[in-house]
C-alpha cells in the first residue's frame, strides 16, 4: 500500500483537524483512498517542532494541553525551526496552514518554497503564497517535479477551483463574483439578528473562521487575495492585490443593516472580477445591498458562494462552505488525494513508456 508521509507546518484549527481525521478514520480512511496517511514532523510557533520519521502518534499530540510544547516528546524541539524541518524532514508533502499574511504572504511563502526547493509536494489552505506568489510558486514546483496544491484557498473545503479548473476548459470565464468569506458573511448574519459587531465576530471566532487578525475578514483584504487567485487561475490574469479596489464592512453601520432588511435588502461582502474587453481585469472587493431576490442574497452564515459568468452556459453558481476547521482540513485531504493521483499516472505512464 502506497503511503503519503507529511510534514504539519502550523499546528492550529485546520492542521489539527487534518490530524483528527488521520487519527480517527485510520484504516477506513485508508481502504476509501487506496494509500495511507502518516504524519512524521509538525511545527507551530507555540508548540515547537516534532520530528519522527517513525510516524507522530496523532492521538497524543491532539491531547497536548494549553502551555505545553513538543521539546516534551522525543524528537521535539522548543522552538518551530521551519526551515530545518522542512528541509530536513523525511515527509514527501509539506501541508503549509500557518497564519494567512496578507501583505507579503511571508513567512509561508518561503515555507512552500524550502519544501518545494526540497523536492516535497505542498498543499496549503494559506491565501499568502497562492495570491501573491502564485506564479513563481507553480514554477518552481514544475521545474523540481513536484504538486503545489491549495484548493482550500477559496472557499474552503468546496472545490470551486479544482471545479473551474476540470469542468470549464471548453468554454470562456468572463467574469466571476461571490462571496468569498465565511466570517463576514455570518457576522452580517448575526448583526440582522441584532448582535453587536464585536460580539459577532468573538462567535466567529470560536467556531474557526476568523483570520488570526480578524480585520482581513472584515475590511476585505481576504476577500481580496481569493480575488486575485480567481482572477489569475480562472479568468487567466495576472492581477495583483494592488488591482482590486477594497472597501470593507467598517463602512456599513449597524443601522444601515437593520434599514436595508427594513426595506428588502440584505449587505453582502461581494468580491468580483470581470475581463473586459481589451483583456484587461476589473477587480473589486465591496459591501452591496443586495434585494431579497438576488442569488447571494440567501447565502448565509460561513455558506459562500461564487457565479462564473461563461459564454457558453451563462452563469454557474457553486456555493458550499467557505470557513470551518474540518470543512478546510477536507480541501487539505482532497489535495492528497489530487498529489496521489498526479503519483499513480506518473507510474502508470512510466510502465507503458
Ligand atoms: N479556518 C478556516 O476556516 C480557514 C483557514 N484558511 C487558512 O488556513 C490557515 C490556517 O488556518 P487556521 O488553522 O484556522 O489558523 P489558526 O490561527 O487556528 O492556526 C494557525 C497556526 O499556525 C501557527 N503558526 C503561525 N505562524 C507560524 C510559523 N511561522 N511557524 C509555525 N507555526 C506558525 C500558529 O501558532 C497557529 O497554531 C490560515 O492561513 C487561514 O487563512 C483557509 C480557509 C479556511
Ligand atoms: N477567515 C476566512 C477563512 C477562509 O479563508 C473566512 O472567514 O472566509
Amino acid at each position: 500500500m502506497e503511503r503519503h508521509d507529511l510534514a504539519l507546518i502550523g499546528f492550529g484549527g485546520v492542521n489539527r483537524a487534518l490530524a483528527e481525521l488521520i487519527s480517527d478514520r485510520g484504516s477506513a480512511l485508508t481502504d476509501q483512498l487506496g494509500f495511507e496517511l502518516r504524519v512524521v514532523a509538525i511545527t507551530d510557533l507555540r508548540l515547537g517542532s516534532l520530528m519522527q520519521a517513525d510516524g507522530i502518534d496523532l492521538a497524543q499530540v491532539l491531547a497536548l494541553g494549553p502551555g505545553a510544547s513538543f521539546a516534551s516528546l522525543p524528537g521535539g524541539h522548543p522552538e518551530p525551526r521551519n526551515e530545518v524541518v522542512i528541509r530536513n524532514t523525511t515527509a514527501d508533502t509539506v501541508v503549509e496552514a500557518t497564519f494567512t499574511n496578507p501583505v507579503d504572504g511571508e513567512p509561508a511563502v518561503s515555507h512552500v518554497r524550502w519544501a518545494i526547493e526540497s523536492g516535497r509536494n505542498v498543499t496549503t489552505t494559506n491565501k499568502g503564497p497562492v495570491a501573491l506568489a502564485g506564479t513563481e510558486l507553480r514554477a518552481l514546483a514544475e521545474a523540481h517535479g513536484v504538486r503545489f496544491e491549495h484548493e482550500g484557498a477559496v472557499m474552503s473545503g468546496t472545490p470551486v477551483l479544482r471545479f473551474a479548473e476540470r469542468m470549464f476548459a471548453g468554454l470562456r470565464v468572463e467574469g466571476v463574483q461571490g462571496i468569498l468569506n465565511g466570517t463576514s458573511n455570518y457576522v452580517l448574519g448575526r448583526m440582522e439578528d441584532g448582535l453587536a459587531l464585536a460580539d459577532a465576530v468573538a462567535e466567529a471566532q470560536q467556531l474557526g473562521y476568523a483570520e488570526a487578525d480578524p480585520t482581513a475578514d472584515l475590511e476585505g483584504s481576504d476577500v481580496q487575495l481569493k480575488v486575485v487567485i480567481l482572477a489569475n487561475e480562472v479568468l487567466g490574469g495576472s492581477i495583483t492585490t494592488a488591482d482590486v479596489t477594497r472597501r470593507g464592512l467598517s463602512t456599513v453601520s449597524a443601522g444601515d443593516i437593520v434599514d436595508a432588511a427594513a426595506q428588502g435588502r440584505r449587505w453582502k461582502l461581494i468580491g468580483s472580477a470581470r475581463r473586459d474587453a481589451d483583456g484587461s481585469i476589473t477587480a473589486s472587493v465591496e459591501p452591496v445591498a443586495l434585494p431579497l431576490e438576488h442569488p447571494l442574497a440567501g447565502i448565509s452564515g460561513p455558506t459562500n458562494a461564487v457565479a462564473f459568468d461563461t459564454d457558453l452556459l451563462g452563469t454557474v453558481t457553486v456555493s458550499g462552505p467557505g470557513a470551518g476547521r474540518i470543512e478546510t482540513a477536507y480541501a487539505l485531504l482532497s489535495d492528497l488525494i489530487a498529489i496521489d493521483a498526479g503519483r499513480r499516472a506518473t507510474v502508470g505512464e512510466a510502465a507503458h513508456a
